[in-house]
């Protein structure tokens, strides 16, 4: 295994997992798998790069450390050569962490200082200037993430976010640096670990500023960003012999289609009010999700009745809808009701004989796949930046998409559905 990558969301994971897949331009990618949480099974034989997806974005510090030692045990245990610790592109956290206490927590157990740490996601609009997290030309304060349910981010100087985060000193490496090419970026970072400086934060502002960042970043036991750290990273192996460069698998799954969103990100508004207009769609009633006065089964029916159709079920909603139930039924209870339920409606539609399934949101896809318990998933051909198609091997087969909220063109739900049936 040449790359091990430890992602802290579901989405998040098939984001990273599609840019090792697909590599850049013509030299192909890493054969890449998807795993959900830390494997039971050994890798197969021929994955090259593996992607475990845990659930620790928004845990307490000390389990997300936890899990995610573990799952570095287990790619050292098999041999895993570079490790990249997966974040959001929108860097979300809170003052207590997790992106601190996990990175500092890895680089320890890898006897590692001076590690880059480089949410920039260009292709998706995020990009780092001055130790500044923009989303598109917004400064990520201003950009609706400081509304987000779980993690509202409400300042944009990443240095300053994280610091609280680390027991030791961040670091920074300027696009000025990033500009003079990857020895300047290795001496920066070197210099950084001299300094006693664990993470350090490093402009990128194009994807050619990624490439750099991973050229400097060859050789290097641990790497942590959004899934743009990882666009130059396949190249290195590639290069060195070590890796062919392949393709992402083509998919040609047909059959009965849903479409579950509980994304409350503007991306996904957007989207499920386009797909509203010639689609089938179902707004849930959240209050009576969390009295569990709704039952997934009429949910399921109503999905069942319109296949074909490209039917979508949604709890979706503005910040002030999102406040409202909140603020009657408390984040943690909410977030747990919704979750939920998407799992259990997941799980009858699967059972059902529903073969293409949507899911919008990372806690919502997290929800979803680990109620139906799926097995490593390969990684298919990308639909919009950072959402590949997932196959899952497991019964007659199926194809999943795990859309980040905020990914994804106006028209995605089509796209994607599209996507899954084509055998190219
Ligand atoms: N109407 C609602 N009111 C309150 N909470 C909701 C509502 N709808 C969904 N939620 C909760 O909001 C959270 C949305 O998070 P999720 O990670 O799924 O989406 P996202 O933050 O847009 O996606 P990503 O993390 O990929 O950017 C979930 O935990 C979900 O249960
Ligand atoms: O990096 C991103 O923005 C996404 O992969 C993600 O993690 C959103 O949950």
């Amino acid at each position: 295994m040449l790359i091990g990558v430890i992602a802290d969301d579901f989405t998040g994971a098939s984001d990273i997992a599609n840019t090792l897949a697909k590599g850049i331009g013509d030299e192909g990618g890493l054969r890449t798998s998807q795993h959900l949480g830390v494997p039971r099974q050994d890798p197969g034989p021929d994955e090259e790069a593996c992607v475990i997806a845990l659930k620790s974005r928004s845990i307490a510090p000390a389990e997300a450390v936890a899990q995610s030692l573990q799952a570095l045990e287990w790619l050292r245990r098999h041999g895993c050569r570079q490790v990249v610790f997966k974040y959001c592109s929108t860097f979300d956290s809170t003052p207590e962490g997790n992106i601190g206490p996990v990175g500092e927590a890895l680089a320890k157990a890898l006897g590692v200082r001076g590690v880059v740490a480089c949410p920039a996601f260009p292709a998706a609009g995020r990009t780092v200037y001055q130790g500044h997290l923009f989303v598109h030309d917004r400064l990520l304060n201003e950009s609706g993430l400081e509304n987000h349910p779980i993690n509202p981010m409400t300042d944009a100087d990443l240095r300053r976010w994280l610091k609280p985060q680390c027991a030791t000193p961040v670091g920074f490496v300027p696009a000025g640096v990033v500009s003079s090419g990857p020895e300047a970026v290795r001496t920066a970072l070197e210099a950084a670990a001299g300094r006693g400086e664990t993470l350090v934060i490093v402009d990128g502002i194009g994807d050619a500023d990624l490439v750099t960042i991973a050229t400097a970043c060859a050789g290097q036991p641990l790497v942590t960003g959004g899934s743009g750290i990882a666009l130059g990273l396949p190249r290195n192996f590639i290069r060195a012999g070590d890796a062919r460069g392949s393709a992402p698998q083509a998919s040609a799954v047909s059959g009965p289609e849903a479409i579950l969103a509980g994304s409350c990100s503007g991306r996904t508004r957007e989207q499920v009010e386009y797909h509203a207009r010639l689609h089938p769609t179902l707004a849930l009633d959240v209050g009576a999700i969390v009295e569990e006065r709704l039952n997934p089964e009429d949910v399921v029916m109503f999905l069942r009745e319109n296949e074909g159709r490209a039917p979508l079920v949604f709890t979706s909603a503005n910040p002030a809808m999102v406040g409202d139930i909140q603020a009657r039924y408390g984040a943690p209870r909410a977030s747990a009701a919704v979750d939920g339920f998407f799992g259990k409606v997941a799980r009858h539609l699967v059972a059902g004989g529903v073969r293409r399934l949507i899911v919008a949101g990372g806690e919502t896809s997290g929800a979803v796949v680990s109620a139906l318990g799926v097995g490593p998933l390969a990684i298919g051909r990308e639909i919009d930046p950072g959402v590949p198609v997932l196959l899952s091997e497991a019964g007659p087969g199926m194809a999943l998409a795990l859309k980040s909220g905020n990914f994804g063109a106006i028209d995605f739900f089509d796209k994607a559905l599209a996507r899954m049936e084509a055998a190219e």
